[in-house]
């Protein structure tokens, strides 16, 4: 074991992985699911708390469940880390809400989760617009005997972002929509694995921009940014006094009652890089949790089969699913909910950072220094769940088989840091699952070989590519 407690430079005092000059302890770590290390031989051979060196930059590890839960309602570790890699992706300065902390982020966050909530948005509400998109995909699905389910739900997903920020959907085939989707994928999945390289070896973006990625990282958020810009310049021309029709409208209409404050946290650089948070945070885990719940179900026919009885007996045949059934369909409910704990989207959550020094543990933490924080080992933690490796949607009903919320259940994180998108991804989640197991049933393709449950390694989790089956009902 190592100890780094006299390298006070480093700002960190606790124990973990071996450290070597120049990589830290990256040759230490594991090249995928690093939650599955922290939540097992980290804590067993470190403890709840742990010191990493990434390069030259220490960082705080938080393995221990109950070490978890705390530090996620601590008040002082409610900051995020700064970094010249975050900042570069926003215009060389903190915005958004992602990576921001303080009094900024504290009204840029009250703002967005007020009107992302507001469901008086033009002239239909967010129910509405998901229960379209879940129409659509239907519709599809219907057409179609074998489909690929990855990346299936990525274009309802981001239309009903895009509807509630920008006021309108895309086609699947739009050249706009797909140059989107491109980067968002690109972001995601390879652009992610090299920000991390690139942001714990800096000089590699000067030295080797091509080879290391950096220079079409950098071409994604360009465009991606350039997109956002050139639909808030449409939304500025169109821009009605008392009529906003997206969050746009709203977040400019503020703008410009905001004109003429110094320092106004309300600016165009502001809205663009808020509309890359929304997206990059809520885009891919929605999607993907969408798609664990197909391959759960075609894993657990009996599951389907039950839920499907839910459906039949509440919605009936002849209405789509609404938001009011909710309490009706306890069963559903266990079924996303534990969908969602079983293939933990976000097994570890946005790095956290502390406002101040502090302590963890009994270890001196220094303001600003990364705190990992595994979500995982709260939602997989032995003692709590008896048998979390057991894919059981029961475990969330009680004997009089109604819905049960468990404080354990943190897949959108805790206290002031969590989630902003909850409530959308929750009302998302429902209606799309429910409208498509209302109209079909899904099973393996014959000859198929049974999917793996195993996520592909990323920032979030994601099934590998399966196929599915499609009958109507
Ligand atoms: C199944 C879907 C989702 C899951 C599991 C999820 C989970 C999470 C988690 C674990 C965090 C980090 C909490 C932390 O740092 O402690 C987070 C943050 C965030 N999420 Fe989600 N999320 C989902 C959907 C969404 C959606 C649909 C949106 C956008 C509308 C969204 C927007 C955000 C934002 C902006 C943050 C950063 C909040 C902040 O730093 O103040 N998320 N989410």
């Amino acid at each position: 074991m190592f100890r780094i407690f006299d390298l006070d430079f480093l700002h960190v005092s606790c124990t973990g992985p071996p450290c070597l000059p120049f990589l830290g302890a990256l040759p230490f770590l594991p090249l995928k699911h690093i939650h599955l290390a922290m939540a097992g031989p980290w804590l067993r051979k470190y403890g709840p708390v742990v010191g990493i060196v990434m390069g030259s930059s220490p960082a705080i590890a938080v393995c221990g469940p109950r070490e978890v839960l705390q530090v996620l309602r601590r008040e002082e570790f409610v900051g995020r880390p700064d970094n010249v890699n975050i900042r570069e992706r926003n215009f060389n300065k903190r915005l958004g809400v992602l990576f921001t902390d303080g009094p900024f982020w504290v009204e840029q966050r009250h703002f967005t989760i007020r009107h992302l909530n507001d469901f008086g948005f033009g002239k239909k509400s967010v129910e509405e617009v998901i229960l379209e998109e879940a129409e659509v995909l239907t519709s599809e699905l219907k057409e179609q005997k074998v489909v690929q389910v990855s990346r299936l739900f990525s274009v309802p997903t981001i239309n009903v972002l895009w509807s509630m920020i920008a006021g309108t959907r895309y086609a699947h085939d739009d050249t706009d929509f797909k140059a989107l989707l491109h980067h968002l994928d690109f972001l995601f999945h390879s652009g992610s694995t090299l920000r991390i390289l690139t942001s714990v070896f800096p000089i590699l973006k000067k030295i080797a921009p091509e080879m290391s990625g950096h220079k079409k990282v950098m071409k994604s958020f360009n465009e991606l940014q350039g997109f956002f810009r050139n639909t808030i310049h449409e939304h500025k021309l169109m821009l009605e006094e008392n009529n906003p029709r997206d969050f746009m409208d709203v977040f400019l209409r503020q703008m410009e009652a905001e004109s003429s404050v110094e320092n106004s946290t309300f600016t165009e650089d502001e809205l663009i890089i808020l509309c890359m948070d929304l997206f990059s945070a809520g885009a891919e885990s929605v999607s993907n949790t969408l798609s664990f719940c197909l391959l759960y179900m075609v894993l657990y026919p009996q599951v389907q089969e039950a839920v499907q009885k839910e459906l039949d007996t509440v919605v009936g045949r002849s209405r789509k699913p609404c938001l009011d059934d909710r309490p009706r369909l306890p069963f559903v409910e266990a079924t996303i909910a534990e969908v969602c704990r079983i293939n933990t989207i976000a097994p570890l959550s946005l790095p956290h950072a502390p406002l101040e020094d502090t302590e963890l543990n009994g270890y001196t933490v220094k303001k600003g220094t990364p705190v990992i924080i595994s979500l995982w080992s709260v939602l997989h933690d032995p003692e709590h769940w008896g048998d979390p490796e057991v894919f059981k949607p029961e475990r969330f009903l009680d004997v009089n088989r109604k819905f049960v919320h468990d404080e354990w259940l943190v897949q959108f994180g805790v206290g002031k840091r969590a989630c902003l998108g909850e409530v959308l991804a929750r009302d998302m989640l429902f209606l799309i699952f429910s409208s498509l197991l209302k109209e079909l049933t899904f099973k393996l393709p014959e000859g198929d070989h049974e999917p793996s449950t195993e996520p592909l390694p990323g920032i979030t989790s994601a099934p590998a590519p399966f196929r599915v089956e499609v009958a109507q009902r």
